[in-house]
């Protein structure tokens, strides 16, 4: 079995995608920085869940998972965002996160102690749930337009509504 490291270096290619466009990849517990918090192999069961029957990727050395997440509109970026920030509350965890207009980057990892934890994966399986609840767009092929529609379609960008 190919190694993760050794699968990038022979794609040459950010890890990201060549791992997210492939069945070779196959994460393994040295592919993982796994908070001490966490039992290992529940973190790694949820981790290949996640990464090789789903969208997420690993971040810096394996300490977290992130991905993109697409909406039509602000307004569903939104609500599901605030989906997510209830489950923080209930969870006491809380995400890396950056929004710009239909489009949220999520990373979650564990900052004490430092790691991937079982919450990770928890809050990353939640957010997958709440995407699909709010007609999440990723992935889509962007033809001539940004991805998950133009801000003219989406008619909600800062309240502005387009004549
Ligand atoms: C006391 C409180 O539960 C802790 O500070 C929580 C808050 N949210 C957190 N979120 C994340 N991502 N990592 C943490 O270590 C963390 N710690």
């Amino acid at each position: 079995m190919l190694s993760r490291r050794l699968l990038v270096s022979l794609i040459g290619s950010a890890p990201c995608r060549a791992f997210s466009n492939t069945r070779l990849a196959m994460v393994s517990r040295s592919d993982l920085a796994i908070s001490r918090s966490s039992d290992e192999q529940e973190v790694v069961q949820a981790a290949t869940e996640l990464i090789d029957n789903g969208k997420w990727h690993l971040c810096h050395d394996g300490v977290g998972l992130e991905r993109p997440f697409v909406f039509k509109t602000f307004k569903a970026t939104w609500a599901f965002m605030n989906e997510v920030a209830e489950e923080c509350k209930r969870q006491q965890h809380h995400p890396e996160w950056a929004n710009i207009f239909n489009r949220t980057e999520i990373r979650w990892t564990t900052h004490n102690p430092k790691g991937m934890s079982t919450k990770d994966a928890h809050m990353a399986r939640f957010c997958d749930e709440a995407a699909q609840r709010h007609g999440e767009q990723y992935p889509k092929p962007a033809e001539g337009k940004t991805e998950g529609g133009t801000a003219d379609e989406a008619r909600d960008c800062c309240g502005h509504t387009h004549a």
